[in-house]
């Protein structure tokens, strides 16, 4: 039964919930983000919903998600599906699993994440070097294949799994490794599984856990964990405290510090929160590149600009820097445009009232689930923007500053806003600045892409080619 002054939404059957009416409507709309914003204008911003036996609310439009956002009462993270026995056991991560532990991780992580470097290497270089990569294997598939086309949904998984990986580790793997091409087949089967059947019907765990996706999740996520505990136990071998390589060498040092044991440091920690750093950076920062360049082919003029600015700015030779990020406003803003392509057809993380509350008047109890929606803040219609569905860099500049709004919110807000911001921000800009140096970026006239995309955990733009040629130069630069 529906809580009294629960946020309203369609009826709730027995055991399926209001499933039954979200499936119909999601064939009509084809999109999961639709959906529940349909349903917003019949029942309003703050959506109560139950989807089997989970009871969820959707909250639409900036202003209710500002609040919940916001709201110290609902920033618990869910408990239930993920975290249990046969996977997470008593394990502690960031993002799914609860927040015992999470403001200290959180707080470790971040300053890593802000203080990055380590010899010669910060995050600059980092990502510059797997740019480079990127070029190199863009150069020797077309000389090796004699053709210029490209698959391009695929083309930055590697080197986004790398830069996160290099920032962990220490460590990069070539596209051909053992060890890579594992660890990119691990994730692919645990993203598909996040969001199978059993996350939504829990008790078909039990029922039918092969049927449910239960099985696929248990152990792609022990493979993960396995994968990680492997790495932990070489760096322990090879650990020298007075030169830390990667954030996983400054964890041990914090592990061997007694000013911090006891607290809500350790080995299992570490490895949940790597975990964590993967399914929360690696697809999102690879769709938002795709975004960003199934727009720069379909906006041949926009391209152009970033091109005519990188030119000026860094010249053609020169790698780009994140120290270059101030002079180039123009690109900063196609980053910024290409995020909200990204983001503003996804759902954030969900959250959990940690107590009984309200949000918007309604009334949330403990424990309930609640999601925000980010369509509705950067691609609606109503959300404010002027064209929402165009991808124009110039919205955000005014008199060549940037300048942006409020109900930019790619990466959340509040207390669980993005720890990855930072690091998402540089390799888009870096790739971005990296490739259109040194490529234009055409359509394929036999297989034109369109402005589809797919729903998953995250979305993505529906797979599609692109020509990628080594820039021609007309002008006397
Ligand atoms: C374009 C790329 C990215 C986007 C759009 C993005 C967006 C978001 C959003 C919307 C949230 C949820 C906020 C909430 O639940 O209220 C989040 C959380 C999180 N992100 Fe990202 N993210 C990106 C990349 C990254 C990267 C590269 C990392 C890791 C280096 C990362 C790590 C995390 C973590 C750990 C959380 C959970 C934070 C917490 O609960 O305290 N993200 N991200």
């Amino acid at each position: 039964r529906k809580p009294k002054n629960f946020p309203p939404g369609p009826k709730w059957w027995p055991f399926l919930g209001c499933a039954p009416q979200i499936a119909n409507l999601q064939k009509r709309t084809n999109h999961l983000v639709f959906t529940t914003a349909e349903l917003a204008k019949t029942y309003g911003n703050v959506l109560g919903l139950k989807v089997g036996t989970q009871v969820l609310v959707v909250v639409n439009g900036i202003a209710a998600n500002k609040e919940f956002l916001l709201s110290d009462d609902l920033s618990g993270r869910p408990l239930g599906e993920f975290y249990d026995k046969r996977t997470w056991g008593k394990r502690r991560g960031i993002l799914l699993v609860d927040e015992l532990f999470w403001q200290e991780q959180r707080r470790f992580f971040l300053k890593q994440l802000r203080e990055f470097g380590f010899g010669t290497r910060n995050m600059s270089t980092l990502i510059e070097e797997e740019a480079q990569e990127l070029i190199a294997y863009i150069c020797k598939f077309t000389a090796l294949n004699d053709s210029s086309v490209f698959n391009i949904q695929n083309l930055f998984n590697l080197h986004i799994l790398n830069s996160l990986w290099k920032m962990l580790a220490g460590v990069r793997y070539d596209a051909e490794d053992k060890k890579m091409r594992e660890l990119q087949a691990i994730l692919n089967e645990l993203f598909r599984a996040v969001g199978a059947t059993f996350s939504h019907f829990p008790i078909l765990k039990y029922l039918a856990p092969e049927k449910s996706g239960y099985n696929v999740y248990v152990r792609s996520h022990n493979c993960l964990w396995r994968f990680l505990r492997k790495e932990l136990a070489h760096h322990k071998e090879t650990h020298v405290p007075d030169s830390p390589r990667d954030v996983i060498d400054v964890y041990l040092n914090v592990l061997k510090s007694s000013e911090e044991s006891g607290k809500s440091f350790s080995e299992d920690q570490l490895v949940a929160t790597c975990m964590d750093m993967f399914m929360a950076g690696s697809e999102t920062t690879s769709n938002t590149l795709s975004f960003g360049f199934l727009y720069l082919i379909l906006n041949p003029d926009v391209q152009r600009k970033a091109q005519e600015e990188i030119d000026r700015v860094v010249g053609r030779t020169r790698c780009p820097s994140l120290n270059d990020r101030p002079n180039m406003p123009y690109l900063e803003c196609v980053v910024m445009e290409s995020l909200r392509m990204f983001a503003g057809r996804a759902f954030t993380v969900p959250h959990r009232a940690i107590r009984d509350t309200y949000l918007c008047g309604y009334r949330i109890p403990k424990d309930v689930l609640v999601i925000a929606n980010l369509y509705g803040c950067m691609l609606e219609k109503e959300s404010g923007y002027k064209n929402p569905e165009a991808f124009e860099p110039e919205r955000f500049l005014s008199n060549g500053k940037i300048s942006l709004p409020d109900n930019f919110i790619p990466f959340g807000l509040g207390k669980h806003r993005c720890l990855g911001e930072s690091m998402a921000r540089a390799n888009v800009f870096l790739f971005l600045a990296a490739l259109l140096q040194k490529f234009d970026f055409g359509i394929v006239p036999e297989q034109p892409p369109t402005a589809e995309w797919a729903d998953g955990i995250t979305p993505g733009p529906k797979p599609f080619k692109a020509r990628i040629t080594p820039r021609k130069y007309t002008d006397n630069f």
